[in-house]
């Protein structure tokens, strides 16, 4: 078998022209969706990866800010400008690049974004809002890796869903939004020990470990879904995942190719987000009811 590919590209496409009707339905109310992205330092990835979302949000319409801090700030001034931010009616969605340098703790920081511009998804309202099964705003790239899922046709319920990698920002969050989907989750580490056994059982696979080339064929399953949210950088420059993408392609029934997969999605759900974050200002000050985001329920059966 050779897997079809699960185009994180064409599905970020799509779904940014549909944003644009969205965005034109906000300006025409006076309002411009906009994002804060706060980078502390000079981190020469993180620099690719905010200037991907600036220009993201550009090619939709929405406004950005910018806010360059020196490496040596300290946390007090990082949590000013936030504080800032909170403020600011201009500003729906407020993103701390990851990681921070050392001096400053990252829990302080994100815990100081309001909840209704944590368009990440990492204070800890939201990642409690997962655990009960709805959220303000799902975390990027889970949310992302559930659309890719989606495209499929595959319902997760009952399934064995195996997830590799446990941090706060892809494999925790990810395995909760699949439990809400009535889904079997393993949730392994790179470090599991005979990993292997765990992962041949996944009828989807979701690797976020990494580690390249942590994942071979013998360790997947025939027909199975594989997402690779790794992204490493090989030292001849090319990028790829933890997945040995041309092997388990031949085992696989679905994988996503990096880069062109998961990377993409992740992106664009922080758009929805700050688009969903404008939406949502606008009902909380007509105080009218307004539904946060809650984890799709299973669908009907049919027969
Ligand atoms: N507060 C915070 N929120 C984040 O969402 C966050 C973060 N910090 N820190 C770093 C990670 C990483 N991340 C990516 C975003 C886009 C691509 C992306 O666009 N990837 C493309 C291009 C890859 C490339 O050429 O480098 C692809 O996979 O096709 C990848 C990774 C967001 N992160």
């Amino acid at each position: 078998m050779t897997a079809r590919i699960i185009d994180g590209k064409a599905l970020s496409k799509t779904l940014r022209e549909g944003f644009k009707s969205r965005v034109s339905a906000l300006l025409a109310q006076g309002v411009q969706p906009g994002l804060a992205v706060i980078l502390v330092g000079e981190n020469p990835a993180s620099k690719v990866y905010v200037g991907n979302k600036v220009k993201a949000c550009e090619e939709v319409g929405l406004r950005s800010f910018h806010l360059g801090l020196a490496a040596d700030a300290t946390e007090a001034e990082v949590l000013a400008t936030i504080a800032r931010l909170n403020e600011d009616p201009l500003v729906h969605g407020i993103l701390v690049q990851l990681p921070l340098p050392p001096h400053i703790e990252p829990r302080h920081v994100l815990e100081a974004i309001s909840v209704n511009k944590d368009v990440d998804g990492f204070h800890l309202y939201n990642v409690g809002g997962l655990v009960v099964g709805n959220t303000i705003f799902p975390p990027c790239t889970p949310y992302g890796v559930q659309l890719l899922l989606d495209t499929t046709g595959t319902d997760v319920a009952g399934k064995n869903v195996v997830v590799v990698g446990a941090s706060n920002i892809v494999g925790k969050p990810m395995a909760l939004m699949l439990l809400q989907r009535e889904a079997t989750v393993t949730i392994c580490h790179a470090r599991t020990r005979d990993l292997a056994q765990h992962t041949i059982l996944a009828d989807i696979l979701i690797v976020a470990a990494g580690k390249p080339g942590l994942i071979v064929p013998q360790m997947v399953k025939q027909g199975a879904i594989v997402i690779d949210v790794g992204i490493n950088r090989l030292a001849d420059g090319r990028i790829v995942g933890d997945v040995d993408f041309a092997g388990v392609r031949d085992k696989a029934s679905w994988i996503t190719p990096v880069p062109g997969g998961v990377g993409p999605m992740t992106v664009t759900m922080l758009i929805e987000n700050t688009l969903r974050s404008a939406e949502r200002a606008r009902h909380l000050r007509a105080s009218d009811d307004y539904q946060d985001w809650e984890a799709p329920k299973r669908p009907p059966e049919t027969d």
